[in-house]
């Protein structure tokens, strides 16, 4: 069986230890373990198929992701699994649904937020699914000027209550996901007001739907957004839309880790930065890197397996055509996006490591940190969320027509991934953050301080913020050419943290001489790509420029026999992937002419329709050209 072979063939020629790598990708051999054996569970699971998504009404398809969620939520109680093996759970479902902002942004909202005494009362609730939450901070008119948010909490002294109310049609809440059918309750941000006097945006639980028959409650309007971008896709999550007339909760009920309000109405400031207020925003942001190196390592091993069995033209004198991952042009789109992979992996357990140092600290009153912490998580969301949906689309384009297939999973892939460039920050705004973190920085460079990291990367920073800097013109003038220091600075993050991560112990033959090429690829890859920095800023030369692309067609060549034992090394199942072009066994082309005969269209030899609208015409034809 061809594509079969062809992959059984690939997997003979590994270099390097699969099963150690597969400890690499995973982090550990405990994370590699649970994943393994959850990810199989999932895709053992009838009720968790995903076959019919692209096939079934709005309404069928929302219904089918709750039956989904309450299915996995029994699973999870039944197998009493731990909070890390439910999470995984939730991950191999692979549907985007309430559960996700209820478990990664209601809950850690009130975690990063709330009192001791708030976290006491609401968080049992939560874990135990007596209440479904999600984060409403986005309005009709507002999402990336969160300062800008109109929806009013007025304190009460009478009644010691915060009054919500939506006072314009553009303060209505908008976007929030799991609001527009599910969730009971909401963090709610909106702007604190205390005797006339505006305080600023805040976070405010709020009940929405009832506990008994799930009604809305009095003064509440709310309802789904309607469909989104693509088919299946993200239209198994529920955005809302949310307005309030002059809703009253108890005073209690707004967040006050960063600021308390008393009964006397008067507020108080605590000793933490108000930026906590923004606190879920980085915690999100550095899930979403980790998300992203695990979206484009789905599209890259869809690619390279297909690649590795699609032969077209090159008649070899076996008689068999070539196989096209054997193409120079193949391998210079796909091998940068498998090493863009691994690195974002890498950068993203960094992430997460100074994400948990920087809440360490924070117990500590130690907010040093922060602003770091805040500029890298905007600026990696911004650069491996932007670099993977492009990925997911050359992914596709690398398969050709079959890759436009919905049975070939890179169509929904893509549709579910690309908002990742927009929600939890668009990311041209969150680049001018990283922008306005490094003219700070800059400016601290006076003081000796000196920058570290990748000579050629680092000088390319420092020469494109001196430029800028130099120019002293308005930051909005120089925006868009500060957004590209900004890509600079975390380019030379993501090079840096895969150095790093090639520093520490790697077990396993040839693992460690496969990340080092891989490495290479990325940060020659970048190098290539933004050619003109690295010259007009003269951190390498043009004779250096042809050495590293020269040098970057050979690391092609060595990853080559490596690159579909590499994908194997992701562990995703066949049920993961859902693509028929990335199947472990390769067995592509029967299973593709299996799956179109699925198709309700083919339900009927003859279409519905066809006696009605087309016959006529054919007949009407036939009687004039009798005449
Ligand atoms: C763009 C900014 C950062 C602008 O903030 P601003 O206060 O209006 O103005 P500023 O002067 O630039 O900032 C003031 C200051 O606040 C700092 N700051 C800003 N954001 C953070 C943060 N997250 N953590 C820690 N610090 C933060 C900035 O660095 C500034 O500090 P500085 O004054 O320079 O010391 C902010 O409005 C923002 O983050 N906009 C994006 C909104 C967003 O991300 N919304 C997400 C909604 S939830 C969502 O989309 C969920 C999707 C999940 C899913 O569906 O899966
Ligand atoms: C699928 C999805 C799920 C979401 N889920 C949630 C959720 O659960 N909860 C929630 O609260 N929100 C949610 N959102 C909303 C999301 O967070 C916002 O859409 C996002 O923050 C972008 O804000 P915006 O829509 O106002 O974009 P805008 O800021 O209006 O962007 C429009 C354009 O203006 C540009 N722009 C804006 N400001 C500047 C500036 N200062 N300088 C230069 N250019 C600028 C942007 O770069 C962009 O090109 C979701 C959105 C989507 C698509």
């Amino acid at each position: 069986m061809a594509g079969f072979d062809d992959l059984a063939s690939e997997r003979s020629k590994a270099q390097f230890d699969v099963e150690e790598m597969k400890v690499i990708w995973a982090g550990s051999r405990h994370t590699l373990e649970v994943s393994d054996r959850i990810s199989r569970l999932v895709a053992n699971d009838p009720v968790f198929r995903k076959d019919t998504r692209t096939m079934l009404s709005r309404k069928d398809l929302f219904k089918n992701t709750l039956r989904k969620a309450a299915h996995a939520w029994k699973r999870i109680i039944e197998l009493r699994l731990s909070e890390e093996e439910a999470a995984e759970l939730r991950f191999y479902v692979d549907e985007p649904a309430f559960m996700d902002l209820h478990w990664g942004m209601f809950i850690p909202t009130i975690k990063g937020q709330g009192t001791e005494e708030q976290q006491q009362k609401w968080l049992p609730l939560a874990y135990k699914m007596k209440i479904i939450g999600c984060y409403a901070q986005t309005e009709l008119g507002h999402g990336s000027n969160v300062q800008g948010l109109e929806t009013t909490a007025t304190f009460d002294p009478q009644t010691d209550e915060f009054i919500i109310h939506s006072p314009t049609l553009t303060s209505s809440k908008w976007w929030p996901g799991g609001l527009g059918k599910v969730s009971t309750h909401a963090v709610v941000y909106g702007r604190l007001i205390i005797d006339s006097k505006d305080y600023g945006v805040n976070g405010f639980i709020v009940q929405l739907r009832s506990l008994d028959d799930h009604l809305p409650l009095p003064g509440i309007t709310i309802g789904d957004i309607g469909m989104k971008f693509g088919s299946g896709a993200y239209n198994t999550m529920d955005n809302g839309v949310l307005r309030f007339d002059h809703v009253r909760i108890p005073r209690d009920q707004m967040l006050m880790r960063v600021s308390q309000v008393t009964r006397e109405g008067k507020l108080v400031q605590s000793n933490v930065p108000w930026q906590l207020v923004y606190g879920t925003m980085v915690y999100v942001r550095q899930k979403i890197v980790s998300d992203a190196s695990c979206a484009l390592s789905r599209a890259v091993c869809i690619a390279t397996r297909y690649s590795a069995v699609r032969r077209q033209f090159g008649l070899q004198s076996n008689g068999i055509e070539t196989q096209v991952i054997d193409y120079k042009t193949q391998q210079s789109r796909l091998f940068p996006l498998l090493a863009s992979a691994y690195a974002f992996r890498f950068v993203g357990e960094w992430l997460k490591w100074l994400y948990m140092d920087v809440n360490q600290r924070l117990q500590a009153s130690d907010f040093s940190t922060l602003p770091e912490a805040h500029a890298c998580t905007a600026g990696l969301k911004s650069l491996t969320t932007s670099a993977t949906a492009d990925g997911i689309e050359e992914c596709r384009k690398l398969c050709g027509g079959h890759g436009y297939l919905c049975s070939s999973g890179l169509p929904e892939l893509f549709a579910v991934y690309i908002p990742a460039c927009t929600y939890e920050g668009d990311n041209i705004v969150l680049l001018l953050q990283v922008a306005r973190f490094l003219i700070k920085t800059v400016s601290q460079l006076g003081s000796g301080k000196e920058p570290v990291g990748t000579t050629v990367y680092m000088g390319r920073v420092e020469q494109l913020m001196q430029c800028h800097c130099a120019v002293q013109k308005g930051f909005l003038e120089l925006s868009a050419d500060l957004v590209q220091a900004a890509v600079a600075h975390c380019q030379l993050i993501v090079v840096s943290k895969f150095i790093e991560k090639l520093q520490q112990d790697i077990p396993g033959k040839g693992v460690k001489g496969q990340l080092e090429a891989l490495c290479n690829i990325y940060a020659l890859f970048i190098l290539h790509k933004h050619l003109g920095d690295f010259l007009s800023t003269g951190c390498i030369t043009p004779k250096q420029a042809s050495l590293a692309n020269a040098q970057l067609r050979s690391l092609y060549s060595q990853v080559r026999p490596n690159a579909i034992a590499l994908v194997d090394a992701f562990n995703y199942t066949d049920h993961y992937l859902s693509s028929v072009l990335g199947r472990y066994d390769g067995n592509v082309y029967p299973k593709l002419y299996e799956e179109a005969w699925k198709d309700p269209l083919n339900d009927s030899v003859v279409p519905d329709g066809y006696q009605e609208y087309i016959q006529p015409i054919l007949k009407q034809q036939l009687r004039n050209a009798r005449l």
